[in-house]
């Protein structure tokens, strides 16, 4: 049995969208094994959205692996374990596609590198921001090509904390992405370059003074805000209780918030305008750090199947 913990990410953050993404010490772990024959898929907390058959997102992650090294197993147990809330914007499907390719890779020798295993990832989800940050870590700034992806990770320091708020109801992503519009107006796009550039250099440099500048954006959260009731409440209570930015995490409806100080000061702030403020939806709340490593192996443990 081999066991993969992969982190959830935070996709976009602000103006790279599709662009710019983190991962977050919040995990799945994945456990394979071959068996004789057959695919048994379990999953905890179980959720009526997770296939258990060929339908499966890990499973289809691992198919791609497969085909493309040439090796299948005679057959496969698959044990999902799901500390990440599907649906909510925290890259869940992300974590079952990089997740479920280095998995595969580990199962079936190690034939693929990385940098193929991130394209996989990437290709499969479709856009590289989410997917790249769960395979390796850290705040990935990455751009999907024809036939590899180009990105650059950016190691985060633990200063530097992520607030998440996630209410109880789900946005999918397939559904956040068809609402947005096929064409924008030429200044848009020109604010949102100038956002994501000063982000990027904001990041990697440490003046965090410049991130509630950097992280507004044209492209997506004005579409996508109509679809969440409380977010311009929980932006403006984030930004009031003293973070540095605050936005949609991923297509949402999460929302993420920057925090580099004053941390204790910060969640009592929060949970004191939570308390005290109307809301449409009941929202958690948790302060995370990044996580630097991307996907894991957790353990390994010999199988009783011999070739
Ligand atoms: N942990 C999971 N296990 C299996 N399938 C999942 C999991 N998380 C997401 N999926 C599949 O991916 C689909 C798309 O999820 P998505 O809307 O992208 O969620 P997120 O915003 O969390 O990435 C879901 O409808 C579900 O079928
Ligand atoms: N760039 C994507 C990010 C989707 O992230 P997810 O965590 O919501 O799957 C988008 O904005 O659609």
């Amino acid at each position: 049995m081999i066991s993969v913990k992969v982190p959830a990410s935070s996709a976009n953050l602000g103006a790279g969208f599709d662009c710019m993404g983190v991962a977050l010490k919040l995990y799945n772990i994945i456990e394979v094994e071959e068996i004789e024959r057959g695919l048994i898929i379990t999953s905890s907390p179980d959720d009526p959205s997770i296939a258990k058959d060929e339908n499966n997102l890990v499973f289809k992650a691992m198919k791609t692996v497969f085909d493309e090294v040439g090796w299948y197993p005679r057959g496969l147990r698959i044990n999902l374990i799901n500390e990440i809330p599907l649906t909510r914007g925290l890259g869940s499907s992300a974590a079952c596609i990089s997740g479920g390719i280095y998995a595969a890779n580990l199962l079936s020798g190690g034939k693929l590198s990385e940098e193929e295993m991130i394209y996989l990832a990437a290709k499969m989800e479709g856009h590289p921001d989410n997917s790249t940050p769960a395979m390796i870590g850290g705040l990935v700034f990455a751009v999907l090509e024809d036939k590899k992806v180009n990105y650059i990770k950016f190691v985060v320091p633990a200063r530097l904390k992520f607030a998440v708020f996630i209410p109880d109801f789900q946005l999918s992503t397939e559904y956040a992405r068809n609402i947005l519009p096929k064409y924008i107006e030429f200044k848009d796009a020109v604010f949102n370059i100038g956002r994501a550039t000063l982000f990027a250099s904001a990041i990697t440099t440490g003046n965090y003074e410049l991130l509630p500048a950097a992280t507004q954006d044209r492209l997506h959260q004005p579409y996508r805000k109509k679809l969440i009731p409380d977010f311009d409440k929980i932006v403006n209570l984030s930004l009031e209780a003293g973070a540095k930015g605050a936005f949609l995490s991923g297509a949402g409806p999460s929302i993420i918030a920057l925090v580099d100080e004053n941390y204790e000061i910060f969640e009592q702030n929060v949970q004191n305008a939570l308390a005290s403020i109307e809301l449409a939806a009941n929202w958690d709340f948790m302060i995370l750090e990044a996580d630097n490593s991307g996907a894991t192996v957790f353990s390994v443990q010999s199988t009783s199947l011999k070739r």
